[in-house]
């Protein structure tokens, strides 16, 4: 019942076991892109350093087009929204996750990285540096562009917070839970985020950091990862239970062990409340079952009351458990965002997810 429950909720919890560990969980690991904000960031600006914004933007465009990251999906907008013609990638690009892309076009190497990762290809004089910390304190994320060893610009990117954001990190403090952010960005643009959220932050993690802080928390209590399985299926499928954002790519619905259909960040929280009640519920009913057994196993055996009545009363406390597990199905998320609810497992982009046929 309490699968069910949660899955008119657009909650889907894949089994029991998963449904238990909720309610034991004492920290919750987020993602930042396309969890906490929501993964469709925005070019905000672009700083030529050789050439123009049309050379940097096009250069970079051309190595992302084949990039699943939401920065390359955003650069690649801006670019065919500016209708700048993309140079010819040959030979396919490669990616370095949580780093960078790399692509070959007719003039050398162009490489997209995070500015932590660029000095592995050019050096960022003082010029760039002051640039790109003075974007970052805008809450921006800045990817460089270098072609072979030479910088030739930086983009700044922006993404914004989902609306209940903070709200769900409240909810959890209020359960007794400890959410956190584990971002690949920035420490700068992600402590903004951060603070607009209210919730602790650990930034510049590549994904074997993200796995290696979910292994460190999970061995204190019990944790859940909260992401889009971009650069942190692994994390997610490291963690007690991992929840996989709707919107999220397959790999994270399938690696997860729960599922956020409708992206609202909050029904984390209502997971676990949800959790919790289903466990009460569960030990009211073992007890009820136990103390009227042993009730009429004294009395009938003493020959209080005859056996006809005693195996009258055995089916009544069977239909005593049902009702009482029944109740799960009246739950209701506390959370204020309960208006848009819907009761269908259907994505927001229309596809049948894939762990709908596993809702018990
Ligand atoms: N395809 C790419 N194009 C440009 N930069 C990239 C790419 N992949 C990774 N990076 C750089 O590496 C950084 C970390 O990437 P990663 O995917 O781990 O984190 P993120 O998506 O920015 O944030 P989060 O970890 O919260 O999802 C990015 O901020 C960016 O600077
Ligand atoms: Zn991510």
């Amino acid at each position: 019942s309490g699968l069910a429950s949660g899955a008119r909720y657009g909650l889907l919890i894949k089994g029991g076991a998963a449904l238990e560990t909720l309610g034991k969980i004492r920290t919750v690991a987020f993602d930042k892109t396309g969890t906490l904000t929501m993964g469709q960031p925005q070019v905000t600006d672009v700083v030529p350093v050789e050439g123009d914004v049309a050379n940097v933007l096009a250069k970079a465009a051309a190595v992302e087009r084949g990039s699943s990251h939401p920065l390359g999906a955003a650069i690649v907008k801006e670019a065919e929204l500016r209708g700048l013609d993309m140079p010819r990638v040959f030979g396919g690009t490669v990616a370095a996750p949580g780093k960078s892309v790399m692509g070959r076009i007719s003039s050398g190497f162009v490489t997209v990285a995070s500015p932590l990762h660029a000095a592995e290809q050019a050096l960022l004089d003082d010029t760039a540096q002051e640039r790109i910390s003075a974007l970052e304190d805008e809450g921006k994320t800045v990817v460089t562009v270098c072609e072979g060893k030479r910088l030739i610009g930086l983009i700044a990117l922006r993404d914004e917070l989902r609306a209940d954001a903070s709200e769900a990190v409240r909810t959890l403090r209020a359960l007794g839970i400890r959410p956190v952010m584990l971002t690949g960005d920035n420490l700068r643009c992600a402590q903004g985020i951060a603070d607009a959220a209210g919730i602790e932050v650990r930034a510049s993690l590549l994904p074997d950091d993200k796995l290696a802080a979910i292994s460190g928390y999970k061995a204190e209590a019990p944790i859940a990862m909260v992401g889009d399985g971009i650069n942190d299926a692994p994390a997610l499928a490291a963690s007690s239970v991992g929840v996989a954002m709707g919107s999220g790519t397959d790999v994270a619905l399938e690696t997860a062990d729960a599922a956020l259909l409708k992206n609202r960040v909050t029904g984390v929280a209502e997971m676990v409340t949800l959790s919790r009640a289903t466990i009460i519920n569960i030990w009211q009913n073992i007890a009820l079952a136990l103390g009227l057994k042993s009730v009429f196993l004294v009395t009938s055996l003493s020959g209080i009351t005859p056996l006809w009545m005693a195996i009258l009363a055995d089916t009544g406390a069977t239909v005593l458990v049902t009702a009482n597990a029944l109740r799960l199905l009246r739950f209701k998320p506390q959370t204020q965002e309960n208006a848009i609810i819907v009761h269908s497992s259907i994505n927001a982009n229309g596809s049948r997810p894939k762990i709908s046929s596993q809702i018990a």
